[in-house]
């Protein structure tokens, strides 16, 4: 019998930093480990570093692994000088500073124009738009810069030792997420980087091919092949092997829905992002950039812990009383309002309770899917499953508010790091197609068995009726 070959994922997300090593031909969980990021919108990526290399010894080390590829979180932008030294700390996908600069993009080229061209309509999320904030804020800095990549480009770049700004490579999920490249064609436009920045003398990471080998490397003691690498919701769409019509909510810092499709999707009212995925096919996408991290803010006012947070809310009726949470804690994304603060509506004798508040709670981040959803369907896509993956789908009250709210039965896959696990699964693939260019994804059985819990709840649709009713009041102001 030969012997096991091991592969590791990385997921190196707005939160933290996970590290799972699988074996490489069946998928089984062998080891794991994670790290802290800090929680603001902006960050040296050599911090992103320094918390792998934790996350690397609290998972055992990656000696022994034999590949190894990184997810991200998408859209960050990372700006690097001659030396390949960061110019600055990257602006990352929820740093809202560039709302401005993504309305006048919109404006000088068409919301249809952006949609057919890169699959996007900016908005501040998109990388172009902080490069133009970048341009005009700070013009020194933008003179520095010689490369700019995307957080997982810069890991995969720093994992194989370079600091040659030509070594530097992407995939066409990340990519297309920075609203300079083309989905449709897998090429950089670098006339809407030229555009957005007004310059396009810089390196970008070259486009590698979805299970291409792009180096090697001996950091961490390994002597291991390196991946292409995803964004993160390409990453996790490959853990679980997504099929037409699943599609996948995640409920992590920023609430995505997610699903693959065979054809470059053009939402020009702006709602659906068309990225790529890391399979050669294309991932319509709606994020909201308040998810998680209203849950975290509600049990921080309330002094809870997650279960705490949990039991309080389901001691609450579905729609809270009237109690409506509109979340935008941190500007919203979808819709989009960069600069919008939250409210909260219904507030009466009755309603105004702690129980109410922690439903609420969950209730707002669930319309805000709901939302999501609606955008998905109106494209024309067929929802066939929901799967419900992230921080907090952890979350015994989650998974009793998102199928009443959404009024439909959800899968639940295990808790567990899907984006690491299908960078992970990346790997793997990258080594088999060392033997076969054209090896398919491997099987890995030990994946497969993960979505057996179904989610089920009463339908409450006075949840989404308030909460439009709410969130009407905030976008009529
Ligand atoms: N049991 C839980 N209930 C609710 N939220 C949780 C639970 N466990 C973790 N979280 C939240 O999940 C978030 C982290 O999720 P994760 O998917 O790792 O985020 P990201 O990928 O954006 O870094 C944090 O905001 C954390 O507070
Ligand atoms: O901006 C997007 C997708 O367009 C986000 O999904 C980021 O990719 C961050 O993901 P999480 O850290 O919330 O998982």
């Amino acid at each position: 019998m030969s012997a096991r070959r091991l592969v590791a994922g990385i997921d190196s997300s707005t939160q933290s930093v996970k590290v799972v090593v699988r074996d490489a031909d069946t998928g089984a969980l062998v080891r794991s480990g994670a790290a802290s990021h800090p929680q603001t919108t902006q960050v040296d990526p050599r911090v992103w570093w320094e918390a792998l290399e934790l996350a690397v010894e609290r998972a055992g080390g990656i000696a022994d692994v034999v590949a190894v590829a990184v997810g991200g979180q998408q859209h960050g932008m990372v700006t690097l000088d001659a030396d390949g030294e960061p110019v600055r700390p990257a602006m990352l996908w929820n740093d809202n500073s560039s709302g401005r600069q993504a309305t006048d993009l919109v404006a000088e080229l068409g919301a249809q124009r952006w949609a057919e061209e890169t699959g996007t309509v900016p908005v501040a999320s998109i990388t172009a738009t902080k490069l133009r904030w970048l341009a005009e804020n700070e013009p020194e800095n933008a003179a520095r810069v010689a490369a700019v990549c995307l957080p997982h480009d810069y890991l995969t770049w720093r994992l194989r030792g370079s600091s040659d700004l030509r070594d530097l490579t992407t995939d066409a999920s990340d990519a297309s997420g920075t609203g300079y490249f083309s989905g449709r064609t897998g090429e950089y436009r670098l006339d809407l980087l030229a555009h957005a920045f007004g310059r396009d003398d810089i390196v970008l990471p070259r486009v590698a091919g979805f299970r291409e080998a792009v180096g090697r490397t001996t950091t961490f003691g390994a002597d291991a092949l390196v991946g292409p690498g995803t964004g993160d919701n390409a990453g996790a769409a490959l853990a679980l092997g997504l099929g037409p019509g699943d599609v996948l909510l995640s409920v992590g810092t920023s609430g995505v829905v997610s699903a693959i499709v065979a054809d470059p999707p053009a939402d020009a009212t702006g709602l659906v992002a068309g990225f790529s995925d890391a399979t050669g096919n294309y991932l319509p996408l709606v994020a909201t950039v308040n998810c998680a991290q209203v849950l975290d803010a509600t049990r921080a006012l309330l002094g809870l812990d997650h279960d705490e947070l949990a039991r309080l809310a389901l001691a609450a009726p579905a729609g809270s009383e009237g109690l409506t949470f509109v979340p935008y804690l941190n500007g919203e994304r979808t819709p989009n309002r960069p600069d919008a603060m939250g409210a909260l509506h219904g507030v009466t004798h009755a309603s105004y309770t702690r129980e109410n508040l922690a439903r609420a709670s969950f209730e707002a981040i669930v319309c805000g899917l709901g939302v999501g959803l609606d955008a998905v369907r109106a494209l024309g896509l067929e929802v066939a499953s929901l799967r419900l993956v992230g921080g907090a789908a952890k979350s015994p009250a989650l998974r009793e508010v998102a199928p009443s709210v959404l009024g439909q039965d959800i899968l639940l896959p295990a808790p567990g790091e899907y984006v690491a696990d299908g960078a992970a699964r990346q790997a793997a693939w990258v080594l088999d197609a060392q033997e076969d260019p054209t090896a398919d994804l491997p099987a890995w059985t030990a994946l497969a068995h993960t979505a057996t819990e179904v989610a089920s709840a009463p339908s409450a649709p006075v949840v989404r009726e308030q909460y439009a009713r709410a969130q009407e009041l905030f976008l009529s102001r």
